[in-house]
């Protein structure tokens, strides 16, 4: 038996390329349905400010657009996922390729209910990044280009592996905040997740 239905605890993973609208949605998304958000960019970037022992080597690795290794990232989400008293989490950029799968499927084990994933055409996602705002170092057009990239050579061929096990939930991500929304909650729905 999965943890997911072994202890009752609701994991969603969500992705999309960059600039794909993942955080925008996961914050209405936890408004709403009464999740947890954890955003595992945002998780490195808290560490990276921390000064640890791995603060220069995110750094490093996030203004270059590549992964942090799936061991340091599975043990800050799993550390997010211990001191979090909620039983519903929406895990935001992550796994990002079949290392962090493997790593995830080792450590913290619990059965992702389904997969959504916002599509989004290149162009799309370049230029929402660039517009942005958030003062994020990898923000600039030659570390998105290498995000972007990464993404449909990496994290595509995953996403696409959920599909084949029938956990792929995909929605247009070009349309309005409110649009795609709309859709989200229709997936919600039929999966039988209510409002909190
Ligand atoms: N559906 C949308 N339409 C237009 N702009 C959007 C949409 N969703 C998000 N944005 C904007 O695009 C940028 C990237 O969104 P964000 O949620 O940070 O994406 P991600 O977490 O996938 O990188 C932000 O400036 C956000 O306000
Ligand atoms: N699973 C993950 C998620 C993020 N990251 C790092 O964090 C960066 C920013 O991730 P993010 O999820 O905040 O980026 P967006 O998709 O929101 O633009 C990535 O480019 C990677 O350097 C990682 O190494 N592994
Ligand atoms: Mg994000």
């Amino acid at each position: 038996m999965s943890r997911s239905s072994a202890n009752g605890v609701t994991v969603i993973f969500v992705l999309g390329g960059p600039g794909s609208g993942k955080g925008t949605q996961c914050k209405k998304i936890a408004k709403h349905y009464g999740f947890s958000h954890l955003s595992v960019g945002d998780l490195l970037r808290v560490e990276m400010e921390s000064g640890s022992a791995d603060s220069a080597m995110i750094k490093n690795m996030q203004k270059e657009g590549k992964l942090v290794p799936s061991d340091i990232v599975v043990k800050l989400l799993q550390r997010a996922i211990q001191e979090n008293g909620n039983n519903k989490f929406l895990i935001d950029g992550f796994p990002r390729n079949e290392e962090n799968l493997s790593a995830y499927d080792a450590v913290i084990k619990i059965e992702p209910k389904f997969v959504l994933y916002l599509e989004c055409s290149e162009d799309v996602m370049i230029q929402r990044a660039l517009n942005r705002n958030q003062g994020r170092e990898d923000d600039q057009i030659e570390t998105i280009k290498k995000r972007v990239k990464l993404f449909f050579e990496s994290t595509l061929p995953m996403i696409e592996y959920f599909g084949t096990k029938g956990k792929l939930c995909k929605v247009n991500g070009e349309k309005s905040v409110e649009e795609v929304f709309e859709e989200i909650k229709g997936i919600f729905s039929s999966h039988e997740i209510s409002k909190s």
